[in-house]
């Protein structure tokens, strides 16, 4: 029977929150920075509309030891776009999510086969440079992780790892990623405060700046929201809503209302597959499998 999608457009809100800027101009991208030329000319070509490849998964499987909890995945992710992975629990959200920046690997016995190119270049491939993986793949785990150390510290530390910069510059990249994360005027008054003192959502956020302030290509968020309340939550979403313009962002969610909310595109994922991946209304609206459909009109999961 052919899925009208109905019965998903009642259950899913797929309004735009009411702050939301959903069409990035081609000004703002043609003021954004970025990391290398290559996603300099795909800020152009995104701006224009075009979709530019961020990340190529190819034939991607993962092993915790003997268990095989992804298989043979297949995606292509689009630069300065917005990805939600979504999915029963234990489908391999998190696990393909943390394949994007080989954070497996502090973990003996985790491994992937397959290839990921990032901008055309494997990152999977033994010689690539996890320091520099890390700084271009920036994370956000689902509880807050703020350093046992100050505000400013918190920010300064990652930064500090990768470059080196003058008291002034630093403290201008510290101002820049707390007005990212939209925390600045919070904690402007108090940044020699422990960051584990800020209410969870500030803490989030503070993660939030602290990933972004090494100027990263790629966001990886997971379950960036669901330990916190639902007006933190809402500025998170915001923020992924602003931040978009300037970076790639991929994010899981176990919550469809903030998928449909927040992403260009949906990966609906099974059992360690990939079931079907396309632009967020289709996925919502008129998916093309049965699974997919059945996930988000809540008939499993
Ligand atoms: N460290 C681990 N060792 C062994 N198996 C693991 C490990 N972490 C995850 N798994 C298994 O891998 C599969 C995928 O887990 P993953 O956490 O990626 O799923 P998920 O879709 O993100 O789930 P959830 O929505 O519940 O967080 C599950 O079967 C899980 O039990």
């Amino acid at each position: 029977m052919a899925y009208d999608g109905s019965s998903a457009r009642g259950r899913i809100d797929l309004r735009p929150l009411g702050s939301y800027k959903r069409e990035q101009t081609v000004e703002d991208a043609r003021a954004r920075q970025s990391w290398t030329a290559g996603v300099e000319q795909g800020a152009g070509q995104a701006a224009k509309g075009s979709a530019v490849t961020c990340i190529e998964v190819r034939d991607l499987s993962f092993f915790y030891g003997r268990y095989q909890a992804l298989q043979a995945i297949n995606l292509e992710l689009q630069a300065r776009r917005v990805t939600a992975f979504i999915g029963p629990s234990g489908c391999g959200k998190s696990t393909l999510l943390r394949t994007f920046n080989r954070i497996y690997e502090l973990y003996p016995g985790q491994y992937a086969t397959g290839e990921i190119l990032i901008d055309g270049s494997n990152i999977l491939d033994k010689r690539q440079d996890l320091n520099l993986l890390r700084a271009r793949v920036g994370m956000v785990f689902q509880k807050p992780t703020p350093f046992p150390m100050s505000i400013y510290d918190n920010i300064a530390f990652g930064v500090k790892l990768y470059q080196r910069l003058s008291r002034y510059d630093m403290d201008e990249r510290v101002e820049w990623a707390l007005r990212k994360a939209a925390l600045w005027d919070e904690v402007k008054d108090k940044l020699k405060q422990s960051g584990t003192l800020l209410s969870g959502g500030q803490q989030q956020r503070l993660c939030l700046a602290r990933a972004v302030a090494v100027k990263p290509e790629i966001l990886l968020l997971d379950e960036p929201a669901s330990a916190l309340d639902p007006i933190s939550t809402l500025k998170i979403e915001e923020l992924i809503e602003e931040l978009k313009g300037e970076y790639t962002i991929i994010i899981v969610t176990h919550n469809m209302q903030q998928a449909a909310r927040v992403s260009d595109y949906t990966a609906f994922m099974y059992l360690g597959k990939l079931v079907e991946f396309a632009d967020t209304d289709t996925i919502f609206t008129r998916p093309r499998e049965k699974e997919t459909e059945d996930y988000i009109t809540g008939r499993y999961g």
